[in-house]
């Protein structure tokens, strides 16, 4: 034994300094970071400023409380636009989402009144004049009530081989202490709180460079003021919109409904294909999948997405699917923890007078009851 461990140690390089991964990747946890923040503070008007491809967007588009979503980058190169489009599934949310060519150290007024802007890996790429000018039009002339800013962590950068910056675009990297105080100082100027925080854990043992990614949020205090301020700014437009575009609106009782009643019975479907999965493991001997799993009976095995905290704890609070003889229940308190449905804002009553004509309601009306084998 002792003798294979050496041959393997001569054999086989070991790296000195651990090479660095993170799952999710970490534009992923960035992004992924956003979405949590709008679904804790539900913002209506969202702009992403050097959106870049406008991945953010595409993630964003699925919230229900965003009802103005607006990208900005300097750069014209926006491909794939038809996949900011709604899917069938969400094509009924009231969504405008407009894309703007301009830079971010120019003053629009088309983007005061927001109540979120996030500039995520923007930054370091602004050259010093810019980066001068950024923080009067975004916390003084804009003035949204949230402001998220993130930027490279430069304390991380020696875990990585070789590194000295991340990107050869980027004008500087930024140790925690430099962000800060950069941070602080604009807080202060401009009438805002910030918090620090990140993405992207450091390996153990290295807690102390932070995290890869750091991460301002800032809100403006007494932010209630923001709209009142927007409507008294002269009109003033300089970015080039490029794209616009607006969803139907969910207001309209019809849509709104087949939607709804589509998103049911999805949602039920999957749950008893995941049911019965379940069963047949029971009947097989083997030990059932972990029944606690959210991800078992949830949209994620169509659309391959992970779920944030909150969206867990939901689903796991609520009511389990279960059978009597041939049919298959499904409570109706469980639907509107699941994200689409979630998403359109439905609640359990709702769903209830929704489906009353439809004839898949249990004789007490508390669940949906189906075949249980179709
Ligand atoms: C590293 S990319 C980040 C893209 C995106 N935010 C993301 O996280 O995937 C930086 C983006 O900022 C844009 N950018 C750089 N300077 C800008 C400026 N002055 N105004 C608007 N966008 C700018 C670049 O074109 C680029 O798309
Ligand atoms: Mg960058």
């Amino acid at each position: 034994m002792e003798e294979k461990n050496t041959q393997c140690e001569s054999e086989v390089e070991i790296p000195s300094v651990p090479v660095i991964q993170f799952y999710p990747q970490l534009y992923k946890q960035r992004y992924r970071f956003v979405e949590d923040l709008v679904y804790r503070y539900e913002p209506k008007k969202v702009a992403d400023l050097g959106c870049g491809d406008a991945s953010l967007l595409r993630q964003l588009k699925k919230l229900s409380c965003i009802e103005l979503l607006v990208g900005v980058d300097i750069k014209d190169e926006w491909q794939n636009l038809v996949t900011l489009m709604p899917d069938t599934t969400f094509g009924f949310l009231e969504l405008t989402i407009i894309l703007y060519q301009g830079s971010v150290v120019e003053r629009d007024s088309r983007l005061l009144g927001f109540d979120m802007i996030t500039c995520i890996e923007l930054i370091e790429h602004l050259n010093p004049d810019d980066l001068a000018k950024f923080p009067e039009v975004v916390f003084g002339y804009l003035s949204p009530s949230m402001v998220v800013i993130s930027t490279p962590n430069s304390d991380f950068n020696p875990l990585f081989e070789v590194v000295t910056v991340r990107d050869f675009d980027h004008k500087f990297e930024w140790s925690r202490k430099e962000f800060q105080s950069w941070a602080l100082r604009v807080a202060e100027t401009y009438s805002y709180s910030v918090e620090f925080t990140g993405v992207g854990e450091p390996p153990a043992g290295a807690e102390s460079v932070g995290f890869c990614t750091q991460i301002g949020i800032f809100r403006k205090n007494g932010a209630k003021a923001a709209e009142s301020c927007a409507s008294e700014q002269r009109e003033q437009h300089v970015y080039k919109p490029v794209v616009t575009i607006s969803f139907p609106s969910l207001q309209q009782e019809k849509y709104f409904k087949t939607t709804v009643v589509s998103e049911v019975c999805k949602q039920v479907k999957i749950m008893r294909m995941e049911y019965l999965r379940g069963l047949k493991e029971q009947e097989e001997g083997r030990e059932p999948s972990n029944e606690s799993d959210p991800r078992l009976l949830a949209p994620m095995l169509w659309e391959g997405q992970l779920y944030t905290e909150a969206e867990k704890a939901r689903i796991e609070a609520s009511a389990k699917p279960f059978s009597v003889k041939d049919k298959f229940y499904v409570p109706l308190q469980r639907l509107p923890a699941y994200v689409r449905l979630h998403h359109l804002g439905v609640s359990e009553e709702r769903i209830r007078s929704v489906l009353a004509d439809s004839g898949t309601l249990s004789s007490d009306g508390s669940a949906v009851a189906i075949d249980l084998h179709d």
